[in-house]
């Protein structure tokens, strides 16, 4: 038997979810519900037929509690046949909140604030965007009696990712369970800068593509066995 097969005792996949209408008009999502496009869904169902080659059996299903992710993890799940997998909604794995950046055009706004602001909002650990007046007030937050943030850095991100982490993630790939997440762009590299043990200067360069299933193996003591890109 392969000695890496041995001690491979679960995996993690991670797919951030298809493009997005808000993707498609480059305008900045963060907590905003937006739908997948046509393309978004081809990409959703192409995730899945790559993960299905690895014929990998999941235990859960943990994604966000907006739409494009769901709606991803959904077909994700048909690809691989198994839709019948339990699934966590968590508001916690949402995309990163992009405050009053909200709803406006990338490329308008780096016209308006240039280039490397721009860069540094979309990217740096510790910069927040530019705050909402009033928190927004979706009722799906409500029901988990959740504060919706008038805005948040990564790393304010990070600090909601990481009890999801711990109760979620990890204790399922410790009890030798393979998990399925689906979530965001923010919600994805902070968990990579975590996993890969980036520190906050080379986190600007992380990018992660919609669709694009990202597979760790872990051994018994959640040590990283291996790290792919499908
Ligand atoms: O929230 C958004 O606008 C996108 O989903 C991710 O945006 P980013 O590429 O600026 O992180």
């Amino acid at each position: 038997m392969n000695f890496r097969y041995y001690l491979t005792m679960s995996k993690l996949v991670l797919i951030r979810h298809g493009q997005s209408t808000a993707n498609r008009d480059n305008v900045f999502t963060g907590w905003s519900d937006a739908p997948l496009t046509d393309k978004g869904i081809a990409q959703a169902h192409i995730a899945g037929r790559e993960l299905a080659e690895s014929d990998t059996q999941f235990d859960i299903v943990l994604t966000s509690v907006l739409q494009r992710a769901i709606v991803t993890s959904y077909i994700v799940m048909d690809e691989i046949h198994q839709p019948w997998l339990p699934i966590i909604k968590s508001w916690r794995l949402n995309e990163r909140h992009y405050g009053a950046l909200k709803g406006l055009n990338k490329a308008k706004t780096a016209k308006k604030y240039g280039d490397q602001q721009v860069r540094e909002w979309r990217r740096s650990y510790t910069l927040m965007p530019p705050l909402l007046q009033h928190p927004d007030q979706d009722r799906r937050y409500r029901a988990s009696a959740v504060i919706e943030p008038l805005g948040e850095s990564a790393e304010m991100s990070w600090q909601r990712v990481k009890p999801f982490w711990e109760d979620q993630i990890a204790a399922n790939l410790r009890a030798s369970k393979n998990v399925l997440l689906v979530a965001h762009g923010s919600s994805i590299r902070v968990l990579l800068k975590f996993l890969d043990r980036v520190n906050d200067a080379d986190f600007m360069n992380v990018e992660v593509g919609n669709g694009e299933p990202i597979v760790y193996d872990f051994d018994n003591q959640l040590h990283i066995l291996s790290k792919t890109n499908l």
